[in-house]
């Protein structure tokens, strides 16, 4: 276990592995006489680099231990983040880690307990992927700013992806002079982190810095909780294998990318295995990729294992797992073929690589249905049929989805997402288990207020619903028998006419009519047009009044709609917004309104954050810019 301030860290050893850009800083104890001398004569600079990569064994290890917790730090930028890491660091293995170059940081807490923090991106899509795997996430909050949109786009999508453990903390407190306002903020941005949260969620201060860095002293109750908190299952996530990639290697043959750079890559991906165990054979998703079958997986020796852990196995024990399946906790090299050129061209060594196993009912694309509603900080409605990105079970991707109200046999289509209720949602993609949770942002917007545009659940896999719409059906009179016209241009044959014998028809100056039957069967005029090409599709109808030749006349009829058979699973990475996006909560809100939630802005944000202007409209979020920052005011 972590201990602070002991003679014992002094014996810690921090290392960084490198391979492809990425850095994984390995923080463990020595233990016995002997691995302390030795130890002691890298840390003089004798050997360490050969110490430093990871040997690698093709057979499969017997770890029985879990895989280390993952600790997601996640806050607007600029908050504190990689300053906590680093802090954590310090605290847990007396090292400094002066900058933190990869996507996880794995620190060996003694015999029982293994952690890696993981700097959330600010990215929407980095915040997805970041919900899915936290095991801990440890909410950032500015106090001397205030609340800002990425808190709660990420605790949205924690809440719709399981809600692993989360604690609140508190940072650039030492900001404040007046001792006095330093209290009322902490207070108030704590009840709203418990209204957030529940009642006893963890919260913490960190008013002060030392040399850039945390203190120590506030940092230990942090350290504390992290090392003996009780880390809950996130159900959701047992149904299949998943890892956290915390090294990449990009093994395609030189040659091949010397002739062609954009060709496919053939990589190379370790981390531990968590979720559930891992069957030969099992495809993978890699988040913003795509689906992959693995060419080849190996367990390789745990480079952070537990210091009583013994990797090696006996023969038995190898061969069963290697007939088998690989058990949860062992740390794998997955071996894939043919990636598109994407991964390498946007390759970011800082930022986490989900990658999530596929089960063979979502390994097939077709029609997914979904209970969607509009997340009520979003301030643009969803057009139907424009793309969105739709998070579903490991996957992200882009798709068009048609929404609709839920009828009972017929769903009819809308033309947007409704303001405030739920709506049917249809779009073409691989295939989810059904209940399982669906947000939705819009593809084309990275700068919106609130990112997240939408929240559902999957209501059917592989099943189309039918969806309709209302449309116009246009004819013109070519003769007309006082009450009684032909219409011609509205059908195209005799039969069609039959099935709407009845339906109702409309001039455009409003007079109504009925449509009776096809002109063959209208005795007069079939003799007077025989031989005529017009002898199909003109129909006789009767009107309350005379129609005149140059009135247009119209049949609404319901059509079905065809949802677009198209996705694209590669997302290429989008930048964080560069704006502050400051959210400001109105304590007391006028009684009408009590438990509304409608974001509303802020000339003022200082000024004006306890005071309730009814001037503001009363559901539509307003935005303006101030200078560099967007202030909403939720009531
Ligand atoms: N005074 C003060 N400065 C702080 C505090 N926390 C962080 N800082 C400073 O804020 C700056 C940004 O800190 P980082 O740790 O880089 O913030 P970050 O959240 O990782 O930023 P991004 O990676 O850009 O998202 C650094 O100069 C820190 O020293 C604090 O509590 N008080």
């Amino acid at each position: 276990m972590a201990s602070s301030g002991s003679n014992q860290q002094d014996h810690r050893l921090v290392t960084y592995c490198r391979s492809n850009n990425l850095y994984t800083l390995k923080v463990y104890e020595p233990h016995g006489k002997r691995e302390v001398k030795k130890r002691k004569r890298d840390d003089d600079g004798e050997s360490q680099q050969d110490s430093l990569h990871t040997p690698e064994i093709n057979l499969p290890t017997s770890q029985e231990e879990e895989p280390p917790y993952v600790i997601v730090v996640q806050g607007p930028p600029n908050v504190g983040k990689s300053l906590l890491i680093k802090s954590l660091v310090k605290y847990y293995t007396n090292q400094q880690l002066d900058d933190i170059q990869g996507p996880v940081v794995t620190v060996v807490l003694g015999e029982l307990r293994r952690i890696q923090f993981v700097e959330c991106p600010n990215n929407i899509n980095g915040m997805i992927d970041a919900a899915k795997y936290a095991d801990l996430v440890l909410l950032l909050v500015d106090a001397a700013f205030g609340y800002e949109m990425e808190t709660f786009e990420f605790l949205n999508l924690l809440k719709i992806h399981g809600f692993p453990n989360v604690a609140g903390v508190l940072t650039h407190l030492d900001e404040f002079v007046d001792t006095e306002k330093l209290n009322e903020t902490k207070q108030r941005l704590g009840r709203q982190f418990w209204k957030e949260i529940n009642d006893g969620a963890e919260l913490f201060y960190l008013s002060q810095l030392s040399n850039g860095m945390y203190q120590n002293c506030q940092i230990q109750k942090l350290a504390e909780f992290i090392s003996a908190m009780k880390f809950y299952a996130v159900p959701c996530r047992d149904a299949q294998p998943y890892m956290l990639v915390d090294r990449f290697e990009d093994v395609t043959p030189p040659e091949r990318a010397h002739i062609d750079k954009k060709c496919d890559r053939n990589i190379n991906l370790y981390g531990y295995l968590r979720g559930c165990n891992m069957k030969r054979g099992t495809k993978m998703h890699i988040a913003g990729v795509g689906d992959f079958p693995i060419n080849g997986i190996t367990s390789v020796i745990d480079p952070y294992p537990l210091l009583s852990a013994d990797n090696r196995d006996n023969l038995d024990e190898v061969t069963r797992l290697d007939m088998e399946s690989f058990r949860t906790g062992t740390y794998i090299r997955l071996e894939i073929q043919d990636v598109s050129f994407g991964i390498a061209e946007n390759f970011d060594p800082c930022h986490p690589i989900l990658v999530g196993g596929i089960s063979l009912e979502e390994d097939k694309v077709g029609y997914l249905q979904v209970r969607l509603k509009r997340h009520i900080w979003q301030e643009k409605l969803l057009k139907t049929g424009e793309p969105v990105v739709v998070s579903v079970g490991w996957r992200r991707y882009e798709t068009r989805p048609i929404y609709a109200i839920e009828g009972s046999r017929l769903n009819e289509k809308l033309p947007y997402t409704p303001w405030d209720a739920y709506c049917l949602a249809m779009f073409w993609g691989p295939l989810a288990a059904p209940t399982g949770p669906v947000a939705v942002h819009n593809a084309a917007d990275n700068e919106g207020v609130f990112r997240i545009s939408a929240t559902g659940v999957v209501l059917d896999s592989n099943q189309a619903a039918k969806i309709r719409e209302i449309s116009k059906r246009i004819g013109i009179p070519c003769e007309i028998y006082k009450k009684t016209a032909l219409i011609k241009d509205m059908f195209k044959s005799d039969s069609e006419i039959k099935k709407f014998e009845g339906a109702l028809v409309k001039t455009a100056r409003g007079v109504g009519g009925e449509v009776k039957t096809a002109r063959g069967v209208f005795g007069k005029i079939i003799k007077a047009r025989e031989g005529d090409q017009l002898t199909q599709g003109i129909v006789r109808c009767s009107f309350r009044s005379e129609i005149s030749m140059s009135d247009e006349v119209f049949m609404p009829v319901w059509k079905q709609v065809e949802v677009p058979r198209a996705f694209n699973l590669f997302s290429a990475p989008w930048k964080s917004n560069e704006r502050r996006r400051a959210v400001v909560f109105v304590e007391e809100p006028p009684s009408f309104l009590a438990g509304s939630k409608q974001l509303e802005l802020s000339d003022d944000y200082q000024a004006k954050k306890h005071v309730w202007s009814k001037k503001i409209p009363k559901v539509k979020v307003a935005q303006r810019n101030y200078g560099d920052e967007r202030l909403l005011r939720r009531g």
